[in-house]
């Protein structure tokens, strides 16, 4: 049975697909102090929460059951992906299910703010009738300067557009191919900031994004400008938006996002040129069923160890490419895994060559598995979200090449390594009907099914060699179930494969390194 703890409040749609699940036990406290957090997520495997939560390392520390954090929204900065990532835990979110209520709720502030709507509300209802103190401005033939043109950037264009006003934008990632089949100036963001009537931000926040709109940029900005911001608190410097909305640079500005939640009694309310809303962008019916029922069934799947898409700490893999993989994932961990217990030292280097058809696909989220299965052998709890993360802390590179030629078998996957105390290496392939089996170690070809207790003896190949291992082990009840030799020159160097029934003790191991013949001996569990 699985724990899903969720702690912020989400739409009852998306409770239901979990409470459906026979597998599930849903756990909905909204409002916990943070020590009360810490104790409820210890039982979790799986916490969802929306940008309430502060999901921070500490709690991620304490959540010693979780597989992933579900976030029903888009913003992740409420969660510590770094200290998620190198926990292990897979942090989805929702991302497509609020972009319209966000634009739609962008270009209500818009209107709002050109036409002075929540202050003419605010002064009618209080008896007053200031008809000449609420004069507004036209948004037709007005410049939208939008920063970022993602999602909620895109939408927020079109309805701009419709209403004839002329829309730039700034987004690093924008094409120009794009921006000219939507109609919006690919400018700069000196551009926008100096030849926008309304300037409105859509970016995530990140250092990059931090105070993205400061001091000097007001300094560049028209008289009269116009600033929104519905994406994220932060983007925009509050103590610089104050003061450029006092000197009246800025004749209004539009929250509904703010760099701390909830703002409280905040110096820029003392402004009537400010309007403000409590970060409401998400908040539509529509949204909430939307991304409550995306992260529920995101999370589920992640449970189930079925396939998922809007991971935040992995990189998305389509699921045609995932139905191309999956067959190849356990060879690709017994290779990662095998490759590791055949070296001696610290682990510096890892090399895998996909050759065949595999050297076609995108192979990289098996090479995190290799990752995985090479790390596993040193730490606990490693999977492949962790497994990169963790390769790169402790140094060790990790390159991955592709060749077409794949010495006669349909694909291979080449594991090679490299410690401070030398070199291995070793193929595999999936053989048809058979599954995974191991054809190369080092230089000798063999054919092993990488499974079970096996041991690797590197010996000299003379004769009485094999027999003095085989008896070693029939004293101590080892049973030999499978036994392979493979040698380069007659009287050289040689390698014994054996699939033994149960696990070599160190005692047992040591013994057959003592033989006279023997040059190495590797116990290898799989
Ligand atoms: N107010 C709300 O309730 C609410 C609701 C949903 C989303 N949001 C926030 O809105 C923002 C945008 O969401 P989205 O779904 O459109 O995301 P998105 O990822 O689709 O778009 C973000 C865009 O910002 C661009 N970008 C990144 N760094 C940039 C930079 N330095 N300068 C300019 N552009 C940059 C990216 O290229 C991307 O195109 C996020 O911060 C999200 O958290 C707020
Ligand atoms: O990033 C988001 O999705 C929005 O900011 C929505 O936040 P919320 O889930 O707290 O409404």
């Amino acid at each position: 049975m699985f724990r899903v703890l969720i702690t912020d409040p989400l739409s009852e749609q998306g409770i239901e697909k979990l409470q459906e699940a026979s597998d599930v036990e849903v756990v909905q406290k909204t409002n916990l102090t943070p020590a009360e957090l810490l104790t409820e997520v210890a039982e979790a495997d799986a916490l969802i929460v929306r940008s309430q939560t502060q999901v921070t390392a500490e709690v991620i520390e304490a959540g010693s059951r979780l597989k992933a954090i579900g976030r029903a929204g888009v913003g992740v900065d409420n969660i510590d992906i770094p200290a998620a990532t190198a926990r292990g835990i897979l942090v989805v979110n929702a991302p497509d299910g609020n972009t319209i209520s966000t634009a739609e709720h962008t270009f209500a502030m818009l209107i709002s703010l050109a036409r002075n709507i929540p202050q003419g509300y605010k002064s009618t209802i209080q008896g007053e009738w200031k008809r000449k103190a609420f004069v507004g401005v036209e948004l037709n033939n007005k410049k939208l300067g939008i920063v970022g043109l993602g999602r909620i950037g895109s939408e927020l264009a079109s309805r701009a557009q419709a209403f004839h006003m002329k829309v730039i934008a700034f987004d690093p990632y924008l094409t120009e191919e794009r921006a000219k089949k939507m109609g919006v100036h690919k400018a700069s963001l000196e551009e926008v900031i100096q030849e926008a009537d309304f300037i409105t931000v859509h970016t995530p926040l990140t250092k990059e994004t931090r105070h993205l709109i400061d001091e000097a940029a007001f300094a560049k900005m028209k008289e009269g400008v116009r600033i929104l911001n519905c994406a994220r608190g932060g983007i925009i410097s509050e103590q610089a938006l104050y003061d450029a909305i006092q000197s009246g640079k800025v004749a209004g500005a539009a929250l509904d996002v703010f760099e701390t939640e909830p703002p409280g009694e905040h110096p820029l309310f003392t402004l009537p040129q400010v309007i403000a809303t409590p970060h409401l962008g998400a908040s539509t019916r529509e949204a909430q069923e939307n991304v409550a029922i995306d992260v529920s069934e995101e999370i589920l799947h992640i449970l189930r160890d079925e396939p998922f898409k809007n991971a935040v700490n992995l990189p998305s893999i389509p699921a045609e490419l995932q139905e191309k993989l999956r067959p190849y994932q356990t060879l690709a961990e017994k290779l990662g895994s095998f490759a590791v217990q055949t070296t001696e030292g610290a682990l510096e280097e890892i090399t895998v060559t996909y050759s065949g058809e595999l050297a076609e696909l995108d192979t990289a989220p098996l090479t995190r598995i290799i990752l995985k299965g090479a790390i596993s052998h040193y730490l606990s709890d490693v999977n492949d979200v962790s497994a990169p993360h963790l390769a790169k802390e402790r140094g060790i590179r990790v390159t991955e090449q592709k060749v077409s030629r794949s010495h006669g078998f349909t694909h291979l996957i080449h594991v090679g390594m490299k410690t401070d105390n030398g070199e291995t290496a070793v193929s595999g392939t999936l053989l048809n009907g058979l599954g995974s089996r191991i054809v190369k170690i080092n230089d000798y070809s063999v054919d092993v099914q990488p499974e079970g207790h096996l041991l690797l003896v590197q010996h000299h190949d003379r004769p009485g060699a094999i027999g003095q291992v085989g008896s070693i082990l029939g004293d101590q009840g080892v049973n030999i179930a499978t036994m392979q030799v493979g040698r380069k020159d007659v009287g050289g160097h040689a390698i014994m494969m054996l699939h033994v029934d149960k696990q070599m003790s160190e005692e047992l191991l040591k013994r057959l390194k003592d033989l006279e013949e023997i040059d190495d001996v590797k116990a290898i569990d799989l």
